[in-house]
């Protein structure tokens, strides 16, 4: 298993260029799907999780080209099995974003539960909920969810009791082939939504309301394959941000997209960082100064994004002062917390907040990544902490940052792979 070596090697400094955000790609690819031809897919980032999503749609019979240049072809038109493998999704629950497209499409699907996870349960009963609301037999059974539907789905008004970003993208999906129009009530408003949104409205979908929370869809019959371009990865941004921030660094992001963190960036400022934005940059600066503590609690977009959760605890175990951050969205999300506090951080855990007392100072040590953003945030320790930082099961980092230890290594960082 590949581990992370890393080494305080002073503030971060110079540029970054962002790469396509996950959270979008995936479900963007799965959506292809709904496409009668070939989708271009451009700024994919190269990441675990792409790849894993091309095998899965190519399990599915479609015709998929490698990621060359960040840019991908589906050809759905030859899909032949509606059957989401488990040895597969298993490894990514983004997997679940097949179910809508696959059945709106083809009229059956089969999509192996994603199982728990780290952080989390991660249930999917708001996504099995919507598509009985249009119409389709969904049954749990065998580990699997599997739905049928005579016809077409049928529009519906659907109301999700729980913000959910993935349920709404799914049912968002399906009814953009429904018969009729659904409205999707307390719908996420995630940039992601958006962006899966735009893409499915330039293959013909009609699709209104995304980034609010209610979406209006009037199913159309047939999509068609386009070129799509997907957005900036907020939440890569916000980590080198919050890394520049914790090394009392200054960097700039390119092809970034200042509009979708707005909450990071605010909370960014409250730490002590000057931030600047144009069209598709981000610059940070903290002028050498230790950064100044922050309470942070997740919640839904606009709120403050759980993904950036971990990030802002390293930086709050560096800064002068007390902060306490709470978690809402996930009920095991601080596994990072020992992690940290085996690198000195002084931390403590009190239900859903921890609650941190900044030290000036982090001892390099050896640690287990336990999710992707825990993974980041020991990463971003260990370019202040002093000594060396041995960052173990990266592959939850390779999930999620393309080329990390190249983007750092431009910053001035000192991070080296060390393959196994
Ligand atoms: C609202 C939110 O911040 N969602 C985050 C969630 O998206 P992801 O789409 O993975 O998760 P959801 O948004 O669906 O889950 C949000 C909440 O809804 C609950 N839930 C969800 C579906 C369902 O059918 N039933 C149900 O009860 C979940 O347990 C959770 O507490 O993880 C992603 C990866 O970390 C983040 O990028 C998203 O920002
Ligand atoms: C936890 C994350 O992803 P996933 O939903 O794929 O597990 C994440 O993006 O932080």
């Amino acid at each position: 298993m590949d581990k992370l070596q890393v080494r305080a090697a002073g503030p971060l400094t110079g540029e970054v260029t962002i790469s396509g955000a996950k959270n979008a790609a995936l479900p963007i690819l799965m959506s292809a799907v709904l496409a009668q031809d070939t989708m271009t897919l451009g700024n994919v980032p190269a990441l675990r999780d792409v790849n894993t999503t091309i095998a899965l749609l190519r399990q599915l019979g479609a015709e998929v080209s490698d990621l060359v240049d960040n840019t991908l072809t589906i050809n759905p038109a030859t899909i032949d099995n509606c059957v989401a493998e488990y040895e597969l999704v298993k490894t990514m629950r983004a997997s679940i974003m097949l179910l809508g497209p696959l059945l709106a499409k083809y009229g059956h699907a089969e999509v192996s539960l994603p199982g728990g996870c780290a952080i989390g349960a991660r249930p999917v009963n708001l996504h099995i909920h919507g598509l009985r609301a249009m119409g389709a037999e969904v049954k749990v059974e065998e580990g699997y969810v599997k739905a049928k539907v005579d016809g077409r789905l049928k529009g519906a008004t659907i109301l999700m009791d729980v913000v959910s970003v993935t349920g709404t993208e799914n049912l968002m999906a399906a009814a953009a082939l429904a018969d009729g129009v659904t409205f999707i009530e307390n719908a996420a408003r995630e940039p992601e939504v958006v962006d899966l949104a735009c893409c499915l409205n330039a293959m013909g979908a009609k699709i209104s309301g995304a980034g609010t929370d209610v979406i209006r869809i009037e199913g159309v019959e047939q999509l068609k394959g386009v070129q799509f371009d997907v957005m900036p990865d907020r939440i890569e941004t916000g980590t080198y941000l919050v890394a520049a921030a914790a090394t009392r660094g200054s960097i700039v992001c390119r092809k970034a997209a200042p509009e979708t963190l707005e909450p990071v960036l605010l909370k960014l400022e409250e730490a002590g960082a000057r931030i600047e934005r144009g069209d598709d940059w981000i610059s940070l600066d903290m002028a050498g100064q230790r950064p100044k503590p922050v309470n942070i609690k997740t919640a839904p977009h606009p709120a403050f994004p759980t993904d950036m959760q971990a990030q802002f605890c390293t930086l709050n175990a560096l800064a002068g002062g007390t902060a306490k951050v709470t978690e809402t969205i996930f009920e095991n999300r601080f596994m990072h917390v020992p992690e940290l506090q085996r690198m000195g951080a002084a931390m403590e855990l009190e239900g859903h907040t921890c609650i941190i007392e900044g030290r000036e100072d982090l001892q390099g040590a050896q640690v287990m990544a336990t999710d992707l953003r825990a993974s980041a945030c020991l990463v971003i320790a260990g370019l202040v902490a002093s000594g060396t930082t041995l960052v173990d099961r990266i592959y939850h980092l390779d999930r999620g940052y393309e080329l990390i230890e190249h983007k750092l290594a431009g910053l001035g960082a000192d991070v080296v792979r060390i393959s196994a």
